[in-house]
């Protein structure tokens, strides 16, 4: 199948984005609470927008199972992933909506939000929109199964946030696979060059994504905060 080459071609990704600092200060259960904080208020507007991209692919499906489905999606990803932050939240020890206030698409997450956007603005069909999709299930549901298997987190505050990811996003990527699976029977060899690229590099923004909460990114123009976060 055309996805599991993609998902082949991820794996390296994948393993890189483990061994990062970020997901290495989740399993020892001590990372930085300042990266935890600027992930949250980042990915609270990243899943706004991934909300709104899901009714720019609605607009292209036609079959009424799928429609449905993502409608569901649309309600999870607004208000069941809520709880995977509301872990993080607790282990800042701060409250949920006062941390993400104040967010702001940084450099990294604007770069992975435009990318999908691009993607469903530019191609009439489903599949070039869900290759910019894919990874944020998918590469979250690796993370989780992989961090499951190679260490206990009883005891680890964040275990709540790795098992919400482990159950969750099974069902969604049986149905990303079967559209974009389906599509690349009839593609052209571009197209599907096209596919391929969408899903790479939406699983490197994946891993840009955790790097910039650790290193607190900022646009540059907020000169005064980058010195103060850099002191810090
Ligand atoms: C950036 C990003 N990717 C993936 C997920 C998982 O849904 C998330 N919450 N945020």
């Amino acid at each position: 199948m055309f996805t599991d080459e993609l998902k082949q071609q991820a794996g390296p990704i994948i393993e890189s984005i483990y061994h990062d600092d970020f997901i290495q200060g989740i399993i020892r259960g001590d990372i930085d609470k300042e990266a935890i904080r600027h992930y949250l208020k980042a990915d609270h507007l990243y899943l706004n927008e991934f909300a709104k991209i899901y009714s720019l692919l609605i607009a292209k499906l036609d079959d009424r199972d799928g429609i449905n489905f993502l409608l569901g999606q649309i309600d999870f990803v607004l208000n069941g992933e809520i709880e995977a932050h509301q872990t993080m939240a607790a282990y800042v020890g701060e409250d949920y909506e006062k941390i993400i206030r104040d967010g702001e698409w940084y450099p990294s997450s604007d770069h992975y939000i435009k990318h999908m956007y691009y993607n469903a603005l530019r191609y009439d069909d489903a599949s070039f929109t869900i290759c910019a999709m894919a990874p944020c299930p998918y590469v979250y549901q690796q993370l989780a199964l992989k961090i499951t298997e190679r260490h206990d987190l009883t005891g680890n505050p964040l275990k709540p946030w790795v098992d919400f990811y482990t159950v969750n996003m099974d069902e969604l990527m049986v149905h990303l696979d079967g559209w974009v699976n389906s599509f690349a029977e009839q593609a052209t060899e571009s197209e599907l060059d096209i596919l391929r690229r969408n899903f790479l590099e939406s699983c490197v923004h994946e891993r840009r994504f955790f790097n910039m909460a650790v290193r607190q990114e900022v646009w540059e123009f907020h000169v005064k905060d980058s010195i103060i976060n850099s002191r810090n």
